[in-house]
């Protein structure tokens, strides 16, 4: 099968993943245990905080390695990395939970979790319900929705009616993370898919500077669809995010919310590297 981007193939591995969730027994009996589970952690409440204190609000990024750069981090040791974000400031964790193109697993994001009172996010490549309660179960107190996993690779606008489909498949993803108390946090990465953001009710819109097809980053990315965010949502910079100046420019066109990981992944203590970039 020839792929439009390394998106198009993870999200075939996550197809059949969940298939093989779904084999397992049914929605409405993890969605029970779900229900069942202490409330999660106020991961907006977290970085409102931040930012009221004038401060940046970052979400800091557990992952030992990804399909561009190959392992980051050869000691990897969750508890300890998510102590050290604790310690330094961080806003919340964001915790890669998908194990073939990102060396990530369900375990990680719980040690994380219990090591620290950080809300935590699930990074993952989220695509039916089954995965968010399965998040929920992990201990996650938000879930990813990336716009572009619902786009027809091979059309590049999508047709209107394709839009709308896809517009209905995050919208029951979203239900479910907000019925069981989560966060959403919805990826674009250009005008089209923020227009498909907006018909979701989540404030959290994140702007993913990487490029899915070269894996270049590029902080213009956030530059150019900042003033299309209406004041209602919150606009959050992913990915590229490497040294002082790269935060100085960002915080100079009012964006406040980070997500970030190589930088920290690489240092040998990652809550340090978090303190000396956003210090
Ligand atoms: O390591 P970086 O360049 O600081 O980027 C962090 C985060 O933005 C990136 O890991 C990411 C953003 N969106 C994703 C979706 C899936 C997996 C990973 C990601």
């Amino acid at each position: 099968m020839i792929m439009a981007n390394i998106l198009q193939e993870i999200v075939a591995t996550k197809r059949q993943e969940i298939a093989a969730l779904k084999a397992q027994g049914s929605l409405a009996v993890l969605r029970r245990q779900a229900e069942a589970l202490p409330p999660p952690r106020d991961f907006i409440g977290a970085l409102r905080k931040k930012l009221a204190l004038g401060l940046p609000a970052v979400i800091a990024e557990i992952k030992k390695a990804s399909p561009s750069k190959g392992v980051l981090r050869e000691q990897f040791d969750p508890a300890a990395i998510a102590v050290s974000y604790g310690q330094h400031g961080a806003a919340c964790l964001s915790v890669l939970t998908d194990q073939q193109y990102f060396g990530g697993s369900a375990e990680y994001l719980k040690q994380a979790r219990s090591a620290c009172d950080l809300p935590v996010l699930r990074k993952d490549f989220m695509l039916d319900e089954y995965q968010v309660a399965e998040a929920r179960l992990m201990g996650a107190d938000c879930i990813l929705i990336i716009v572009a996993a619902f786009r027809d690779p091979f059309i590049s606008a999508g047709s209107h009616r394709q839009q709308e489909e896809a517009v209905v498949e995050m919208r029951k993803l979203e239900s479910l993370a907000h019925a069981l108390g989560m966060a959403v946090l919805v990826e674009v990465h250009d005008g089209a898919e923020l227009e498909l953001a907006l018909e979701l009710a989540s404030p959290l819109i994140g702007i993913n500077n990487r490029n899915l097809h070269t894996f270049e980053t590029r902080l213009d990315t956030t530059l150019h669809l900042l003033d299309r965010i209406p004041p209602d949502r919150m606009a959050i910079t992913e990915s590229g995010v490497l040294t002082p100046d790269d935060v100085a420019l960002m915080r100079g066109h009012g964006v406040g919310i980070f997500l970030v990981g190589e930088a920290f992944m690489r240092a040998p203590d990652p809550g340090t590297e978090l303190a000396r970039l956003f210090g």
